[in-house]
């Protein structure tokens, strides 16, 4: 499959436009090179007329030399009534010196005799001559007509004229912009196909989501004749954000067999965003198409066994094809397929129709019943089963554990706890303290537990999130602690309830641990065979 539709991302110029969004120079360059591997073809990567970073920025990238993108500087026409040679941003624009660059005109004559307030001719010269010039610097031109849907259904006539003035001033490709997000699909598709018809160049699209559209408006233009989609890898950008990349590409090459980017690179999609999502130092929504962590996970006990029985009963498209994993969860809705999955991890020769297998879904339910929740505290659910299945021997035993909380202005740490286990009838204790009780006794418990299992220094918990159950109790409410822990290799997560917030912790925490040297058992084990 050749690439027939050409990636334009936008993630570091339009991205980075978005609220709560700042790139240091060292992210921009990360991104650029992840962007690259991926198999993008243009990498907008800054605006150097607008600050001092991103040309720092153009000024690193000279020296990094990328495999497959088209480093791309972005800036606007020149401003009314000066030559362009005297135009501070196009300057600042060409010492960017990239081969390609995206410059944005006014296509709406609203925004010509309103906003940058001069003649509808003075702004074709100012997109005609500004790509002129820097044409004969040799550039390559992409002509981003801002607010062009908007500025074609109120003067078509004069819309179609800015993007002649940029054909005539040697623009390579037009890209059509729903700059304020608020078109539908079928407009999209009507205005791209008579911009498609019209002109003998190439033409691009740039959607916003003002309307939660412009992932299907973007897919409309292509189906009307676009060959670029501009876009966003999370969909970050002003106010709604643009085109999110993510769903696009997938969308376009899996959906319309459309090929987007290299080779098997759509399996590093999952994995692509959520590097970006880190360093932009934002969560990605869970729900995200494709790439969310619940994109395939499933819940419902019906549609489990379905997808157990055909994949395709429940899900769109298979998620390895995008690098991103099929989950199924457990709760109260599940039924004894979604449990045996995770039995059959600890007795494969256990069947559906096996009394233990009710009996474990009975166990979880009345668990669920209670307060817990299985969906995020996979090992939780293991030690649950192993113990119901008799495959469980404690890794110790705990005597006592005492907490004394101080609130002295002087003292670094809030909370002392000490600790009493026992293992192989050997005795420890220890005392340690932390930033509030939960600290303290998570490294009491560990320091005590390390004199005889080593391998627990490398554990640290990465998350901790207590949720209160039933509100009208107010202190006296039930509360759930989710504990999510590391050893560095891999991530597990752990659940306990109880009316007191410690000793819910302390269910989570000590399943942590054991589900920890558990592992460290089997991989043993498994590692002798
Ligand atoms: C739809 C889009 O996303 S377009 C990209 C928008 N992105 C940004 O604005 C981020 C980068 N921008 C910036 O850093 C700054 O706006 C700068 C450095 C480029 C300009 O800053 P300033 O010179 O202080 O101007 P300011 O931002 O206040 O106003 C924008 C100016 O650009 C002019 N302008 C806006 N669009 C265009 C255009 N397409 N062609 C020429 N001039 C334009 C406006 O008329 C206004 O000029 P005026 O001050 O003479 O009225
Ligand atoms: C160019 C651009 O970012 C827009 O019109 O939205």
């Amino acid at each position: 499959m050749k690439n027939n539709i050409v990636v334009f991302d936008t993630t570091l110029r339009d991205g980075a436009q978005a609220e709560g969004i700042s790139f240091s120079v060292e992210d921009k360059i990360k991104i650029t090179l992840a962007l690259d591997k991926m198999g993008v073809t243009y990498v907008e990567a800054g605006n150097p007329g607008s600050n001092p970073k991103d040309l720092e920025y153009f000024k690193r990238m000279k020296e990094i030399q990328l495999k497959h993108a088209r480093l791309t500087a972005f800036g606007s026409t020149r401003r009314a009534g000066i030559p362009v040679k005297d135009d501070k941003n196009l300057q600042s624009l060409l010492k960017a010196n990239t081969k390609d660059v995206a410059i944005f005109g006014k296509s709406w004559d609203f925004h010509v005799t309103d906003i940058i307030k001069t003649s509808l001719d003075e702004n074709l010269s100012m997109i005609q001559d500004t790509i002129a010039y820097l044409k004969n610097k040799g550039k390559n031109i992409i002509f981003d007509a801002e607010h062009f849907f908007d500025g074609y259904k109120n003067n078509q006539e004069y819309a179609m004229k800015t993007l002649k003035a940029a054909v005539d001033g040697g623009a390579e490709w037009l890209v059509l912009c729903d700059t304020n997000g608020g078109f539908f699909p079928l407009e999209i598709f009507e205005i791209t196909k008579h911009v498609v018809d019209s002109f003998p160049v190439k033409v691009g699209i740039h959607c916003h989501n003002d309307g939660g559209m412009a992932v299907a408006n973007t897919i409309s233009a292509v189906e009307a004749g676009a060959q670029q989609v501009q876009g966003t890898f999370l969909g970050f950008g002003e106010r709604c954000g643009n085109a999110n990349l993510s769903t696009v590409i997938p969308n376009l090459q899996l959906k319309r067999q459309k090929s987007c980017i290299l080779g098997n690179q759509l399996q590093n999609l999952t994995s692509t965003a959520r590097y970006i999502a880190e360093i932009a130092n934002v969560s990605i929504n869970e729900r995200e198409p494709y790439i969310g962590n619940c994109a395939f996970s499933h819940k419902g006990g019906m549609h489990i066994d379905g997808v157990n029985k055909a994949h395709h009963s429940f899900e769109h498209v298979n998620p390895t094809l995008v690098g991103n994993e099929r989950r199924f969860l457990m709760s109260e809705v599940s039924g004894r397929s979604t449990v045996l999955s995770e039995i059959r991890k600890v007795d494969p020769s256990i069947t559906k129709e096996s009394d233990e297998a009710q009996r474990i879904i009975d166990l979880l339910k009345e668990y669920e019943h209670v307060g817990y929740q299985f969906e995020g505290a996979e090992a939780t659910v293991e030690l649950l089963i192993r113990k119901k299945l008799g495959k469980y021997k404690p890794f110790f035993q705990l005597k006592y554990y005492k907490i004394i909380g101080e609130d002295q202005a002087s003292n670094e740490y809030s909370s002392t706890a000490y600790i009493k286990v026992n293992v192989n009838n050997e005795d420890e204790i220890s005392i340690a303290e932390g930033n509030g009780p939960v600290n303290a006794l998570d490294k009491a418990l560990r320091k005590a537990l390390e004199v005889f299992y080593p391998e627990l220094k490398d554990v640290h918990l990465t998350d901790y999130k207590v949720r209160v159950l039933d509100t009208n109790d107010a202190t006296a409410a039930t509360v759930r602690v989710l504990i999510e822990s590391t050893d560095g290799v891999n991530v597990w997560n752990t659940v306990g309830v109880s009316t007191d917030i410690i000793k819910a912790s302390w269910i989570a925490l000590v399943d942590s641990i054991e589900y920890k040297l558990l592992k460290d058992i089997e991989q043993k084990k498994e590692a002798f065979l």
